[in-house]
């Protein structure tokens, strides 16, 4: 049996995220100052212990109505350029030094412009932001790159907005586009002149579906609306039929989405909170992976879910026995799905994540370098 991924080699893996959301990953403290700085006063408290428990409840939220009540006062404290270039910044920082090396980090605009923002400045503060964080995490020994996709919000009606400024904005590091909120009673199919749009444009995007409803959300994200992506998917699973032997048998949907490589965002912490699936155990992830749909790893909002990309890893490995080739395929298949040039994607793939497994494959054979490299006399 393969060895057990310890902590630190799960950090110093290379990991590709593709579902993250800037206002569901901000540092507690970031929080808190922000509300001081830009006298923001809704805080239930300005306590940092009390702002992180706040926003750990949303792991008990248990519906996906009730974890999206806590981005209130996240977008609340985000709502100049100097606050959303900061809260870039540290995104930048953290994913790095958690060994993210390539990140795809999504926000609705149209949240920041409660002051008067507008989203041109949004996107800008943003780009600005990821700059300067990827800056400092090189300086602190970490590279990392980011791509940005803008989201529309599905109960609001700016979509085609959105769309352009995806558009406008992808020579500068925007790179897709994608439909966030609640999914019940807000098909994707609502802001379909959007995707007609941006297909028209040559431009990539991915759809939050099948979490917060089911198969006829995949269906149009799909088959309507053309996504590239699913941002979850897990209810994908409901077209999957089940022998008395085990053997599987896809239905249509699933079928395609298997066959045309359509990836799978999947988040399976905040599944767990949103009561998408009762437990991590129970996630459909370990049946899609061994039936090889092409399933990626994400942490969906790092900070309402408690997570990271090395804590998504170890929940999967303690729950499931992946070994460090598992975390490998997920990781390129992240990698092969991002929205970045083939040939950039096709250099992370070669130049940084496989030596990046292999060198870690190889401390179980000699142990870890530093270890034990003698001294030289
Ligand atoms: O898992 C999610 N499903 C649907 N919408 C979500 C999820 N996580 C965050 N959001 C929403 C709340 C944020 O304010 C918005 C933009 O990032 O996207
Ligand atoms: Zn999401």
């Amino acid at each position: 049996m393969a060895d057990v991924p310890t902590a630190d080699q799960l950090r110093r893996a290379p990991k590709v995220l593709l579902h993250d959301h800037l206002d569901g990953g901000l540092r507690p403290e970031t929080v808190a100052e922000l509300a001081e700085q830009t006298g923001y006063d809704a805080l239930p408290t300005s306590d940092v212990d009390g702002v992180r428990a706040w926003f750990a409840a949303a792991t008990e939220a248990g519906s996906l109505e009730e974890y999206l009540e806590r981005f209130v006062h996240t977008v609340g404290v985000m709502q100049t350029a100097d606050a959303i270039s900061r809260v870039a910044a540290e995104c930048a920082e953290d994913l790095a030094a958690d060994g993210v090396v390539y990140a795809e980090v999504r926000y609705a605009p149209e949240l920041s412009t409660q002051r008067g923002l507008a989203l041109e400045e949004v996107v800008e503060a943003m780009l600005d932001g990821f700059a300067r964080g990827a800056a400092r995490a090189r300086e602190a020994g970490n590279r990392i790159r980011i791509g940005v996709l803008l989201c529309a919000m599905r109960q609001q009606s700016r979509a085609l907005e959105i769309a352009e400024l995806t558009v406008k904005y992808r020579d500068a590091g925007v790179v897709g586009f994608d439909i966030a909120g609640p999914e019940a009673g807000f098909p994707p199919t609502r802001s379909l002149d959007a995707f007609e749009y941006l297909r028209r444009e040559n431009a990539h995007f991915t759809i939050h579906a099948g979490e917060g409803f089911g198969l006829p959300s995949i269906w149009e994200a799909i088959q309507w609306c053309g996504a590239a992506r699913l941002g979850h998917g897990v209810r994908i699973v409901d077209d999957i039929e089940f022998a008395a032997d085990g053997t599987a048998r896809l239905g249509r949907l699933a079928s395609f989405v298997r066959d045309r490589r359509i990836p799978l965002e999947m988040c399976p912490c905040s599944n767990v909170h949103t009561g998408t699936v009762p437990s991590v155990a129970e996630h459909p992830i370990a049946l899609l992976r061994r039936l090889n749909f092409r399933v990626t790893v994400n942490t969906d909002n790092r900070l309402m879910s408690q997570t990271s990309m090395s804590n998504e890893f170890r929940e999967l490995v303690d729950t499931f026995g992946y070994s460090l080739d598992d975390l490998q395929w997920f990781t390129v298949n992240a990698m092969k799905s991002a929205f970045i040039p083939f040939d950039q994607r096709l250099a992370l793939i070669n130049e940084v994540i496989k030596p990046g497994y292999a060198a870690l494959r190889s401390e179980a054979l000699f142990g870890p370098v530093s270890a034990h490299t003698p001294a030289l006399a």
